[in-house]
């Protein structure tokens, strides 16, 4: 299927899960990520959460990273460029919502991409091979090409994977992983 057609269904399947289900599954997707190689890491990128598109809370995550005395990356969209830039998420750093409900830092110590070691991606849905689609803005899709080649991606998802997303571009950036509550997913 296309990406278009894939938002499409993917929006729906989101929008009919419960608060609770929500919850749940994003526990199970953090306790899940135990199980990466990913630990010996210390520069991790996360998305914060859009909670009126029921995206995967990340909260449980950067619980967990936090605990590990890990740097935990976040970043602000420009709309105008579709570009990020991605702050040191720090104990007084302020985050408010911007006018698509993104949850973003509103200033902060700005951290090279090439330094970013692990990146926990949104996505809408993916396919067997590792590849995803989104919103459609290719916001992830220029981020990812600004982070070091070894750098490891994760996508995050509450649904399996499709057999086959066919309009794939030269500029999407394929996962090396994809975690939902029951297991993860090795590309
Ligand atoms: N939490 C989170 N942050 C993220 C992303 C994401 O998917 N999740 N993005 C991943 O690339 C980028 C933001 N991408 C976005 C692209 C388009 C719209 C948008 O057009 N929203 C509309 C309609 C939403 C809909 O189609 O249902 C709106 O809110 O009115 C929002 C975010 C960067 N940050
Ligand atoms: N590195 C890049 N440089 C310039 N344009 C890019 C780049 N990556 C993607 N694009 C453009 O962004 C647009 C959206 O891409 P695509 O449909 O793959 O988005 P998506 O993966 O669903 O979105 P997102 O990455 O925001 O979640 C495409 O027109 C694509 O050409």
């Amino acid at each position: 299927m296309t990406k278009a057609e894939l938002r499409h269904i993917y929006k729906e399947k989101r929008a009919s899960l419960s608060p609770q289900t929500v919850e749940d599954y994003s526990i199970a997707i953090a306790n899940q990520l135990l199980e990466l190689p990913i630990w010996d890491k210390m520069y991790f990128h996360v998305f914060l959460t859009m909670e009126n598109q029921k995206e995967v809370k990340t909260e449980f995550i950067l619980h967990i990273l936090q605990g590990k005395d890990k740097n935990c990356l976040v970043s602000k969209s420009d709309f105008s460029t579709f570009k990020m830039k991605s702050y040191l998420l720090q104990d007084n750093t302020k985050i408010g919502l911007n006018v698509y409900g993104i949850p973003e830092p509103i200033d902060g110590i700005e951290i090279d991409h090439s330094k970013i070691e692990v990146v926990f991606v949104p996505l809408l849905a993916y396919d067997k091979k590792g590849h995803r689609t989104g919103y459609g803005k290719g916001f992830y899709d220029r981020f990812l090409n600004e982070c070091a080649p070894n750098c490891v991606k994760v996508g995050l998802s509450f649904f399996p994977p499709e057999n086959d997303i066919t309009d794939i571009l030269t500029t999407d950036v394929a996962l090396d992983y994809c975690v939902t509550p029951e297991q993860v997913y090795r590309f």
